[in-house]
């Protein structure tokens, strides 16, 4: 259906005479027939130019102006301008500021030749351009002195705005990013995931993200940011603000902590209690899963002889390479961790005794012929283990206390040897 160009009428009892609608506006109206006298003016024009009511004597309308102008000392030109739309006749806006107040002149022509002025008191709505402007200057500087990556996109997904911190560490000017396509900007691994994400926000949702980048060389290897939709008063949205926080120190801290709270400070294997978590874990896998589990212990003979004889640094350079010795000849998925002073456990998962017995033998064997090197001299020394398979209901102290008991039996029968508990 057409849309009607026209309001629909009044009804009749709310016609009116103009002259009362006239009489109470909050703007001038007044008419300029075309000898450039002037006719109707409404009371706001009145007390603007200081009229009579009614005028005794014809008013020439420009003349009027350039007095008014002149007692407001304004300059000529908003009339030399104003004159030129009058006689152009065309419509035209002017600008003028009189003390504290912003008038608008709006210039009508009429077709018999006069014009129609509307004035209007647009004080207030300058004042809030201006606000506007000085709030945006404001939010600009506010956003440029965040130390992360701030913009705002709109629902094209296109950068409205973006920070100072974006030519600082990506080397991308506020200028060439504003405007351009986040698609465009976006790493092509992180493109297709960030796109998807976007497009969840474009339909309302806040997302938060965690990316780490693969390039060695970047300075900036992990970052935190959240998508958060902005929204107008229908509940639409209107445009995406993303902030990003550059992780990579905080991220780097935390993995320090977490070595220093999961390892060993002298062979980095993990600490006891980490590799007894392991076990925890590993046994209510096993549980789970139905499946086999080993665990030996492992201890240096005599290893208190090498500290006596060559010192207890030589005694650290020993635990050091007896641990690498022994990550050489498990999987990946083993866990190892030092225990003790000379004390290791050894956790396989997915593996019975008579497997396991295969991976100690190796462990023992290959400690056995290593030559430790301490400055000129030759260490050499064996190792026992006491190893111990898990059986369904057995709790994490039972299957330890096994492992341990069999090592004991290891080192009472000579040492240098694997024993395998016995239930
Ligand atoms: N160098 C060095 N020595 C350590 C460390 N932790 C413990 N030790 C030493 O390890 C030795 C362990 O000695 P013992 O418990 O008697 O055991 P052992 O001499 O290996 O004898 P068996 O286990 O019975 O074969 C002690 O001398 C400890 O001081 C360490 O971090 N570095």
């Amino acid at each position: 259906m057409a849309t009607p160009d026209r309001s629909p009428p009044l009804p009749p009892e709310f016609s009116f005479n103009a002259e009362e609608y006239l009489n109470v506006v909050d703007h001038g109206v007044l008419f300029v027939d075309p000898e450039g006298l002037l006719g109707y003016y409404n009371p706001f024009c009145r007390k603007l130019f200081s009229l009579d009511l009614p005028s005794p004597d014809p008013i020439n309308y420009f003349n009027l102006l350039t007095e008014w102008s002149d007692q407001q000392g304004l300059s000529k030109l908003w009339l030399v301008e104003l004159g030129n739309a009058i006689r152009q006749k065309q419509r035209h806006y002017t600008r003028v500021n009189h003390d504290d107040t912003i008038l608008e002149f709006k210039h009508q022509p009429l077709p018999s030749g006069g014009f129609v002025h509307c004035i209007y008191n647009i004080t207030n709505k300058v004042k809030q351009e201006q606000d506007s402007v000085h709030k945006y200057k404001q939010l600009r500087t506010m956003i440029d002195a965040m130390p992360c990556f701030v913009s705002l996109l709109n629902t094209n997904l296109q950068f409205m705005i973006a920070n100072r911190y974006h030519k600082e560490h990506l080397g991308i000017c506020r200028t060439d990013l504003e405007g351009s396509y986040i698609r465009d900007v976006l790493p092509e691994a992180l493109k297709s995931k960030h796109l998807d994400l976007l497009h969840r926000v474009l339909q309302g949702e806040t997302l938060h993200f965690d990316e780490y980048t693969s390039n060695r060389h970047a300075e900036i290897k992990s970052v935190h940011g959240s998508y958060v939709p902005c929204f107008d008063q229908h509940h639409h949205v209107t445009a995406i603000v993303n902030i990003t926080y550059d992780t990579t120190e905080q991220k780097t801290h935390e993995e320090r902590l977490r070595t220093l709270a999961e390892r060993d400070h002298l062979t980095r294997l993990f600490n006891r209690r980490k590799i007894m978590d392991c076990l925890e874990t590993e046994i209510s896998r096993a549980d789970r899963q139905a499946s086999a589990l080993t665990i030996a212990m492992l201890d240096l003979d005599h290893f208190k002889n090498v500290n006596d004889k060559w010192g207890h640094a030589a005694g650290d350079l020993v635990l050091k390479e007896f641990a690498l010795l022994c990550q050489q000849q498990i999987r990946k998925l083993d866990y190892l961790g030092r225990i003790g002073g000379e004390e290791f456990l050894l956790i396989m998962s997915d593996t019975d005794q008579t497997e396991a017995m295969f991976v100690l033998e190796r462990i023992i064997s290959v400690v056995q012929h290593h030559c430790f090197n301490w400055k000129q001299t030759e260490i050499n020394i064996t190792c026992s283990a006491g190893l111990a398979e898990w059986h369904p209901l057995q709790n994490i102290q039972q299957l330890y206390t096994q492992a341990d008991k069999a090592l004991y039996e290891a080192k009472n029968h000579g040492r240098n040897q694997i024993v395998i508990a016995t239930e």
